[in-house]
């Protein structure tokens, strides 16, 4: 018997940059295309084209070279920002483990991470992660100006994607081994401006509806999810939230993900007053990105239902 599923789904966008005319009409419906989807479930799957084939084969392929390290090798990656350098062995979440390599776009942030994990060298590695990171910046400049333009709020963002830096965060989650589902990572909203989601075939993504149901979503191999972080929605005033989004595994397969995700750095974000009236009065204070992140993982930050709103609401 068939079982029909009425499940919602997220909204799916073609970004392939061959078939973007910038500036044309249908250019102008696309942007307005990202913002609904973004208003609506404060995220979507895009189909890209700036990762090709082999990159992808590389980018997985490196990111299993790094988990299949000693314990003791990925542990040497400790960073200032809070939950972005070596996590593994958590009891709450027993199939997870995960690196975040800072400032990953630039060649520096690149190579300084590799040289701390393969102290003799891994051109391979290095490149691939330069390569596909700076392969979805591309994405978030191309998604970020589709957003202020439907917006109106063109030159707020141009003065704050010189501040965005970016960290690409591997992730790998084991199989649950056999018919139960167990809970891969924890119910939470992303503390960035942006996150940009790639995995290898295996699914586990779920993301909650505004009607308080959990989509689950799976994703082609050649797509991405596009997900608004806090600091995007108070940056639009509320307009698009920031999803509460969790991974359940199910299965015998593990799973990889791979999330950048963008942050603006040294860069006090104001809430642009084109999205500020009547009927929209000002929800956000002035706030700075990486000082909000540190605030998460306080007490207070921890604690709080909204931590956006607790941290900068007014
Ligand atoms: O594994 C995924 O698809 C999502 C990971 C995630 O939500 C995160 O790292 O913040
Ligand atoms: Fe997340």
């Amino acid at each position: 018997m068939m079982i029909s599923s009425t499940q919602s789904k997220l909204p799916v966008i073609d970004l392939s940059t061959k078939k973007l005319n910038l500036n044309s009409s249908s250019w102008v419906t696309k942007c307005g295309e990202v913002r609904r989807a973004l208003e609506g479930y404060g995220a979507f799957i895009a189909i890209y084209d700036g990762v090709s084939r082999e990159l992808r084969d590389a980018i997985f392929l490196a990111s299993q070279e790094l988990f299949d390290l000693p314990t003791r090798v990925k542990a040497l990656n400790v960073v200032d920002t809070p939950y972005s350098g070596y996590i593994g062995q958590q009891p709450m979440v027993p199939l997870y483990e995960s690196l975040g390599i800072e400032d990953v776009t630039t060649k520096e942030g690149a190579e300084s991470f590799t040289k701390l994990m393969w102290p003799s060298g891994n051109q391979s590695f290095c490149e691939s992660v330069l390569m596909y990171s700076k392969a979805i910046a591309e994405l978030d400049q191309i998604v970020m100006n589709m957003v202020a333009k439907s917006y109106a709020i063109e030159e707020h963002y141009e003065s704050m994607c010189r501040s965005t830096t970016y960290l690409l965060k591997p992730t790998k989650y084991l199989s649950a081994q056999g018919n139960q589902k167990m809970l891969g990572l924890l119910p939470h909203s992303d503390k960035s401006f942006m996150t940009y989601l790639h995995q290898n075939e295996v699914n586990g993504l779920e993301i909650k509806a505004k009607d308080g149901k959990w989509i689950e979503v799976e994703y082609p191999p050649s797509s991405f999810v596009v997900m608004a972080g806090d600091a995007l929605m108070a940056w639009t005033n509320g307009r698009i939230e920031a999803p509460t989004h969790r991974v359940m595994m199910t299965g015998d397969k593990d799973r990889i993900a791979l999330g950048l995700f963008a942050t603006i750095r040294n860069h006090i974000i104001q809430i642009p007053q084109q999205l500020v009236d009547e009927d929209h009065p000002l929800q956000f204070r002035a706030f700075d990105n990486y000082k909000y992140i540190h605030f998460y993982y306080t007490d207070e930050g921890i604690k709080s239902e909204c931590p956006i709103k607790t941290y900068c609401g007014i």
